[in-house]
């Protein structure tokens, strides 16, 4: 069984409250794009999780979302058989593009199939937030507001026709530490206008949609990592309508409403060596 894992950006992204777990409330405007990992899952006779991956420094232990995901289920069903499952990752690692999350998402999915559980698309979200607060926005994927901590969704209808270009610089962000260092109470913090956004994308308003784009993480991280700024001014410099770091960063992603003009900037970023990663796609 083969199944893609796609990459999310997130439109908007608003932090409006610390709960007493130390999680945040989130509201978000999330959008899966044609970025994606392959995960490859067969049954095998004997007991117990293979996971193999393509990338050196990713673990395939219990810390991989793949193995924590696939084990909650088969534990749950006590499931006597194994599983044989590879990984192939093309979505940049410690991203902001949800690439474990949607891992995860794959893995309950494909778990779930494969053995014939007969869990519904809602079931497997509820056990999917236990792996990752996105996670359960990774199994639903699409146009959706993410609220709580991300696992309370709403479903969008799909954004207008428009061109997503990828580009990750070379810098490594946790988003533990993206959380613990925003100060909410600061006036400084610009609150994107997430209301704002749901209705223009329910009026199919792609105008009105990237008017309202924003990430109260920008200021923070770009901060400590001038290069995000860099790769948004070029973007936006060579037709980009606007150019939004991704999640907790540092990845950041520009909307083009061609095709052509975003091959242009992609040309251009990938000559200019401020991104690790450039990858030109759409939204799915
Ligand atoms: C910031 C966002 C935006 O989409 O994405 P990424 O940058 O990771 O892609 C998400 O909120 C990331 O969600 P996810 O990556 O699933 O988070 P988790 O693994 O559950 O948590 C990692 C850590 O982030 C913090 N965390 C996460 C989610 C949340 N609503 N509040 C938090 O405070 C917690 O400190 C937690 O220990
Ligand atoms: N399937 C996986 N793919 C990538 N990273 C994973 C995976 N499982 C666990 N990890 C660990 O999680 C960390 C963050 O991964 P990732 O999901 O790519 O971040 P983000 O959500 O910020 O894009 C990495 O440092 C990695 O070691």
């Amino acid at each position: 069984m083969r199944l893609r894992a796609l990459a999310k950006i997130n439109l908007g992204l608003d932090v409006v409250g610390k709960r007493a777990d130390g999680y945040h409330e989130v509201r978000m405007i999330m959008q899966t794009i044609q970025m994606y990992d392959v995960l490859e899952i067969e049954k095998k006779a004997e007991p117990g999780i293979t996971l193999t991956t393509n990338i050196p420094y990713v673990p395939t232990d219990e810390r991989n979302l793949v193995y924590k995901a696939a084990k909650m289920l088969m534990d749950e069903f006590h499931i006597e058989e194994g599983l044989t499952m590879n990984l192939e990752k093309f979505i940049p690692v410690a991203a902001g593009m949800a690439g474990g999350s949607s891992d995860a998402a794959a893995a309950f999915v494909g778990v779930n199939r494969i053995f014939g559980l007969g869990l519904s698309e809602e079931d497997l979200m509820k056990r999917a937030v236990k792996v990752g607060a996105d996670v359960p926005y990774c199994v639903m994927r699409g146009t959706a507001l993410a609220e709580g901590i991300g696992e309370k969704l709403t479903r969008l209808p799909r954004v207008p026709q428009c061109y997503v270009l990828v580009g990750k610089p070379g810098v490594n962000v946790s988003t533990k530490t993206a959380y613990e260092n925003l100060k909410l109470d600061d006036p400084a913090v610009v609150h994107p206008d997430i209301d704002g956004m749901v209705t223009a994308i329910r009026e199919g308003d792609l105008d009105g949609m990237i008017s309202r784009m924003g990430n109260v993480f920008e200021p923070g991280i770009i901060g400590k990592y001038p290069v995000i700024q860099e790769i948004k001014d070029l973007m936006e410099n060579h037709g980009a309508r606007k150019a939004m770091m991704s999640g907790s960063g540092p990845t950041v992603f520009g909307i083009f409403d061609s095709r052509e003009k975003m091959e242009q900037a992609a040309a251009v970023l990938r000559e200019s060596k401020l991104a690790k990663t450039v990858f030109a796609t759409e939204v799915f």
